[in-house]
């Protein structure tokens, strides 16, 4: 053994977790010839007495990653998915009261949506206008997303979605704003307010005493409540849209007390086209150039009165 040098002082292990992050897992289920599909990517952190595997390499205290994959697989076949947050729950409960080192766990569901392919009656397979049964298209590039966290105690309980893109060709202005010497944008009363919207609501269901949420049916609704109010709110900035869209969530859902939105605002410029003798006026057809970058990001927490903010600032964030 050669002699490492020794720290001055004792070093100390932080947080730590680990799990298996997106083990993708797809369930089928078949009602004769009509298919039902749920595609989940599932990732499962773990945290607890580990001190042992980081400092000495024993791994007595360590179920696998591996072993969690599969529970994700098994639970998928035995239980089923009921909802993003149900399957959560129940692959929490399940690390933490049956594994004695391990303390909490944390688990990241994002589901993918599949929409049926209807049909025009005409083909082989064809079975009307309702479509063959077992033919999807994705819908749309937006996710679901639910996070449970577990600590054998109280539950912690995130849902969301991400890539939700929205747009309003009109009912959107944005004038009245500071300037300086650098300041070069022109003040509008009419122009196209798009973002796709990232979002996450945190619920108050944070005990087994209390009865939980219906949780697709709060998806369903808080997904409808943000896009009445983006639809609804005539808007002096996006800033403004933002905060509609959480205070009518807040204010229609009882079961969710935060609600965090990071919102790139999809900038889309009228293109000048007087040089070729051409006017661009929004009162006519109108030609616009969707700018991808730079984009104004704009990011807010709306809150119910008297509840803590718990939701990360920075939705990226792991
Ligand atoms: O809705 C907006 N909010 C801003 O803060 C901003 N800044 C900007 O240049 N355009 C916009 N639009």
């Amino acid at each position: 053994m050669t002699d490492l040098p020794r720290p001055a002082r004792p070093v100390l292990l932080g947080q730590n977790q680990y799990g298996k992050a997106e083990t993708r897992v797809v369930r089928i289920t078949r009602d004769g010839a009509t298919h039902h599909i749920k595609d989940l990517n599932v990732s499962v952190a773990l945290s607890g007495d580990m001190d042992e595997v980081h400092r000495s390499g024993s791994n007595a205290h360590v179920l696998p990653t591996d072993t969690a994959k599969n529970t994700v697989y098994a639970f998928a076949k035995e239980y089923g998915v009921e909802s993003a947050e149900q399957f959560a729950v129940h692959l929490a409960r399940h690390f933490v009261t049956s594994q004695e080192p391990i303390h909490r766990a944390r688990v990241r569901v994002e589901e993918y949506a599949w929409e049926r392919i209807g049909t025009s009656g005409t083909g082989p397979q064809a079975a009307g206008a309702a479509g063959t049964g077992h033919s999807f298209v994705r819908k749309g590039q937006e996710t679901r997303l639910a996070q449970v966290t577990y600590d054998g105690a109280s539950w912690e309980v995130v849902s969301g979605l991400t890539g939700l893109t929205v747009l309003n060709s009109t009912g959107s202005e944005f004038r009245g704003y500071a300037r300086d010497r650098y300041t070069t944008l022109e003040e509008t009363r009419d122009r196209v307010l798009a973002t796709s919207v990232s979002g996450r609501w945190r619920f108050n269901w944070t005990d087994d005493a209390q009865e939980m949420p219906d949780w697709d049916e709060s998806y369903e609704q808080t997904r409808k409540h943000l896009l009445q109010a983006f639809a609804e709110t005539y808007s002096l900035s996006l800033q403004q849209t933002l905060y509609q869209m959480g205070a009518r969530i807040i204010g229609h859902r009882g079961e969710i007390d935060e609600v965090r939105f990071s919102l790139p605002n999809k900038h889309h410029f009228l293109v000048d086209l007087e040089p070729f003798g051409l006017s661009n006026d929004t009162a006519d057809a109108a030609v616009y150039v969707a700018a991808d970058r730079p984009y104004g990001l704009i990011e807010a927490t709306v809150l119910r009165d008297g509840c803590e903010p718990r939701i990360p600032v920075d939705l990226t964030d792991p």
